[in-house]
């Protein structure tokens, strides 16, 4: 039985368009004019206890606007969603002990109060026996690590201290589903690990049900293993991470410092006139895959499409040339990985419109 039921989900916004000056304000007042967005339309989907889901999507593609759908904060214009066997938007306090949310951009910790007087708080909100909130809130605060920051007030933590508070006081009440909106934006590398890590801990552990929105790639790859994409408020792909993985986040870019200038590592086709990584390693020499972005002094920028050339023997080679003295690997960003899928979607809806012309013609 599916924990998140969702048939036909559609948002249209009707908003006020106000004209600049008084005049304008004016007739605004006297003859307002309205305009309508479809944030999200007509969406279906199911998600099964247990899953672990990227739903994701560039900016402004109604992914804050389904996840406010599915825990009740907003009504939709049209269609059916069932969370728990509940309908969201009119048993919102039922399901409110049942899910939790968090929102990366917004801090649910009390601003002035340190963590665990939230926790506190948050234990009488929930109406939990505080016999099991203890040993609840013990066993979370050894988990996510965040002993020496319980009695700080949130204000004065980092954003990587107070992401973890968030997110064992989104778990005090266990809840089967939680929500997670961009919980790594504006975190460091090792921040986002940790984050990372204890997600699929908690989904591995405590079987919770995750529904994260992100525009991190690695959020999705490491985290996540099915994804639906949104766009312009339409699903364009719904499939495991496994498949997205090979099909769409096959290119990672790694960025080195090294300790002799890159030039000396690089070689030009005379034919194409393009720079490869030259004679370092058999291996390499010609491989395609590998694309030089820049080479400028000691730093070096290579594009490795790990579908046709894995990346750990590229940094072996040039390791074996010379001393990496920096490093940074990283994914594609989200815009380019959706801008992909539409190319591929819309070659395919061409090529299907070419074969029905080609049948529609020889009949
Ligand atoms: N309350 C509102 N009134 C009018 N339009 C809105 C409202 N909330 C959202 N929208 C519009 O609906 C569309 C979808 O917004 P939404 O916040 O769901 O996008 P998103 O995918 O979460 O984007 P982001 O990644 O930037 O957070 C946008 O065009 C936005 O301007």
């Amino acid at each position: 039985m599916s924990i998140i039921q969702v048939d036909g989900l559609a948002k249209t916004f009707r908003s006020r368009e106000r004209a600049s000056g008084l005049a304008g304000s004016l007739r605004s007042f006297v003859a307002p004019r309205y305009r309508e967005r479809e944030a999200v339309k007509q969406i279906s989907f199911m998600l099964e206890r247990g899953e672990v889901l990227a739903f994701i999507g560039p900016n402004g593609a109604g992914k804050s606007t389904t996840i406010k759908m599915l825990t009740g904060i907003l009504y939709p214009s049209d269609g059916m969603v069932q969370v728990l066997g509940l309908i969201p938007w009119k048993q919102r306090h039922t399901l409110s002990y049942r899910i939790s949310s968090v929102f990366g951009q917004k801090s649910q910790l009390w601003y002035h109060l340190p963590p665990q007087d939230t926790f506190d708080l948050l234990a009488r909100i929930y109406e939990l026996d505080m016999m099991a909130y203890r040993k609840r809130r013990d066993f979370l605060i050894e988990v996510f690590d965040i002993a020496d920051h319980m009695r700080t007030p949130a204000r004065k933590l980092s954003l990587g201290e107070r992401m973890r508070c968030e997110l064992a006081a989104a778990l005090l009440h266990r809840p089967e589903i939680i929500f997670l909106d961009e919980p790594t934006i504006g975190l460091d590398v090792i921040a986002k690990q940790r984050i990372r890590d204890l997600i699929g801990q908690l989904n591995a552990e405590e079987g919770t049900t995750v529904f994260l929105t992100s525009h991190d790639a690695g959020d999705v790859e490491q985290v996540c293993r099915r994804a639906i994409v949104i766009n312009h408020g339409e699903i364009i792909l719904d499939e495991p991470v496994a498949k997205m993985k090979s099909d769409y986040l096959r290119a990672k870019t790694v960025d080195l410092l090294l300790d002799e200038p890159a030039e000396t590592l690089l070689t030009i086709d005379p034919a194409s006139g393009r720079r490869h990584l030259g004679g370092m390693h058999e291996g390499l020499r010609n491989k395609t895959g590998i694309q030089v972005l820049k080479a400028q002094g000691r730093s070096l920028k290579l594009e490795v499409d790990t579908s046709e050339c894995p990346l750990e023997p590229v940094i072996a080679a040039i390791m074996q040339r010379c001393h990496i003295l920096d490093m940074t690997i990283a994914d594609p960003p989200m815009e380019e990985i959706i801008a992909a899928i539409y190319g591929e979607k819309s070659k395919v809806e061409h090529e299907d419109e070419a074969d029905f012309d080609t049948t529609v013609a020889a009949n």
